[in-house]
């Protein structure tokens, strides 16, 4: 019989740095035995912008439209399935969508379709410093989310260090220890580690949960460039209930090139793509005025 397809389930809140870790672990491949490794990813909204920026060459599934926590755990089975045997790789990481609880998809990967040729290995959390200190600004359910994210880590990867202070990094540190102890805690800039997240085997979880978190997201289509100082004068007035836009722009002062456009809590950063991709973008946020975005974003692309 063939070796199980170890499953690795990523879990974060909503631009915490989780792609930034699948990049890590795919473009740098730090792992001597070169295993072969497998992508299941999960979006809020119908467009991944993620599994663009993967590339090619990693064999990926994606779960789009809804959080595998609410309505897509079965569609686990089957594209999980799909990935072994299609593919047979040796780890399969599931990026869950930011909103996701990952007792939920640890619960998803445990149906008896799956254990007959996988097995859990790790449950890894990456949290944004800042994101995490500041956390009481959410709503009751965002904030209780965030937390539980690390309660059930194997893995804590305390990310975007880069953007706080050493006493902001004591309290943090005291924070997380107060929710979990057993967890292996690393601090990371870029979720750049040189830890082997993939050899860690993690504890067998045992609770049942059922959150309803409230977050939703809508995506938008621009037809062509856009101006952009207009732009980032929208991004300054978006309100703090905007958790994660991401997707790819153009901009009229260079129309030929495509840009890669991320923002997530507050910080907005733009990469030049070297393909051309769909002009669209997805925002996530608790309560979203979509009605009142869409009609923004007209604007923007019609003035
Ligand atoms: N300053 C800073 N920015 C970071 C760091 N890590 C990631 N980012 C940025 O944060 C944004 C989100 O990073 P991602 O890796 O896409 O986060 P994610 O958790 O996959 O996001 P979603 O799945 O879309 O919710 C990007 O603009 C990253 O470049 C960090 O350590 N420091």
């Amino acid at each position: 019989m063939n070796k199980k397809m170890k499953v690795i389930i990523v879990s974060g809140f909503l631009g915490s740095g989780k792609t930034s870790l699948l990049l890590q672990m795919i473009k740098n491949n730090q792992y001597e035995h070169k295993p072969k490794i497998a992508i299941l990813m999960n979006e809020l909204g119908g467009f991944n912008v993620d599994s663009k920026i993967l590339g090619e060459d990693t064999p990926y599934n994606e779960l789009l439209n809804g959080c595998i926590c609410c309505d897509l755990k079965s569609d686990v089975a089957v594209q999980l399935s799909d990935l072994y045997y299609r593919h047979a790789p040796d780890f399969c990481i599931i990026e869950a969508t930011g909103v996701a609880h990952p007792v939920e998809i640890y619960d998803a990967c445990t149906d008896p379709v799956l254990t007959k040729f996988s097995e859990i290995q790790n449950i890894t959390t990456i949290v944004d410093a800042k994101r995490y200190l500041e956390r009481s600004k959410y709503t009751e359910t965002t904030r209780r989310l965030m937390e539980e994210q690390v309660k059930y880590a194997d893995i804590v990867i305390v990310n975007k260090m880069d953007l706080i202070d050493e006493a902001e990094r004591i309290d943090l540190q005291h924070q997380l220890n107060s929710i979990n102890q057993r967890a292996e805690m690393i601090e990371t800039e870029y979720s750049k580690t040189n830890i082997d997240i993939l050899s860690i085997k993690g504890h067998e979880v045992n609770a049942h949960i059922y959150m309803h978190h409230g977050i939703t997201s809508m995506v938008y289509t621009f037809n062509g460039a856009i101006d952009s100082r207009a732009f980032v004068t929208w991004l300054s007035q978006l309100p703090d209930s905007v958790l994660r836009v991401k997707g790819f722009i153009k901009f009229r002062e260079n129309k030929d090139h495509t840009v890669l456009f991320q923002y997530a809590y507050g910080i907005p950063q733009y990469e030049t793509e070297v393909m051309n991709m769909p002009l669209k973008l997805v925002i996530i946020g608790e309560g979203l005025e979509k009605q009142k975005l869409m009609d923004q974003l007209d604007q923007l692309q019609f003035s």
